[in-house]
């Protein structure tokens, strides 16, 4: 009773923005930065429920980087970062596969559902939603780019109402090959281009785009954004993320925001507040 009260409180508070975003289909980037404690979990599962209650398509595109890290480091794998995108042998491929689509996005779907939604779990090999090439085979193995997305997988699970939860994992276009891991970031973008989504939220550990004073940038557009990766201060899991907002907005996705992931119903205060937190890249 309490949880639900909680939802119809929320419900209530931002109601005069919800009815505009009716219809519309939303992609929710969770990064696994900001897959934290319990209590947080819960206010997401909440928030994307409750998008779900009101008519708009919320389309959860996950990661899950730290926990990939620390099952590799536990089984004494070595593993490394190149330009924000890791380093995927055949061996840590198999790790990297159990963790997303294993781990994390059941539990992701088990948390939707415990609060009443219809969540389906898939990763970008069932039905060959989505299909990969190596980035570049000698420098990062089996870390992908996304050549084609077969939108209708996914598309007709939202028809049928179902809240589709999505594993960054890429099916290889050659038989035997183990498939592709995706930065999920990147993902998160193709698959809002292609399902035609007006908006692309990615939820993360920092308040948005910092400046090199660690200043919160509340509108960051591409010169910017190539003077701050060039100075360094945008670095990291953060390249990836400014890379895709702007290839989600240059795609034809309207809206682009990085937010932090940490605050309670942060989703919400962005989509259905005139404020809105975090950054947002614009063109
Ligand atoms: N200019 C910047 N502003 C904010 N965060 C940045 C910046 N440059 C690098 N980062 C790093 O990017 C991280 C977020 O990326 P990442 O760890 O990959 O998160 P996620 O799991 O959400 O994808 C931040 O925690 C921060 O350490
Ligand atoms: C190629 C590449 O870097 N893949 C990522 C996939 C998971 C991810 O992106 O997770 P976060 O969103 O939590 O960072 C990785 O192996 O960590």
């Amino acid at each position: 009773m309490k949880k639900k009260m909680q939802v119809v409180q929320t419900l209530l508070d931002t109601l005069p923005f919800i009815r505009k975003f009716a219809g519309q289909t939303i992609v929710i980037k969770y990064g696994g930065a900001a897959q934290t404690s319990p209590e947080l979990k819960e206010k997401f599962a909440q928030d994307i429920v409750l998008m779900h209650l009101v008519g708009i398509k919320p389309v959860v595109v996950h990661g899950g980087g730290p926990k990939i890290t620390q099952l590799l480091s536990d089984l004494g794998i070595k593993t490394e970062f190149v330009e924000g995108q890791r380093v995927t042998t055949k061996e840590a491929m198999r790790i990297v596969e159990m963790v997303l689509s294993g781990e994390v996005n059941k539990e992701i779907v088990s948390l939707l559902n415990d609060h009443g939604s219809k969540a389906i779990g898939i990763s970008g090999k069932d039905a060959h939603f989505i299909q990969a090439r190596a980035k570049d085979r000698s420098k990062w193995g089996y870390t992908g780019v996304i050549e084609e997305i077969h939108a209708d997988v996914v598309q007709n699970l939202m028809n049928e109402d179902f809240i589709p939860v999505i594993a960054p994992i890429a099916a290889s276009k050659d038989p035997g090959e183990p498939g592709f891991n995706i930065n999920a970031d990147l993902a998160a973008s193709k698959v809002a281009v292609a399902l035609k989504a007006s908006k692309v939220v990615f939820l993360t550990d920092t308040p948005g785009v910092l400046d090199g004073e660690g200043n919160l940038i509340g509108t960051l557009g591409t010169e910017k954004i190539n003077l701050l990766k060039n100075e360094g201060v945008i670095s990291g899991g953060m390249v990836p993320k400014v890379d895709a907002c702007l290839e989600a907005i240059n795609g034809g996705v309207q809206k682009a925001h990085i937010i932090d992931g940490r605050i309670e119903h942060s989703i919400l205060l962005e989509i259905f507040t005139s404020e809105g937190i975090g950054t947002q890249i614009v063109h």
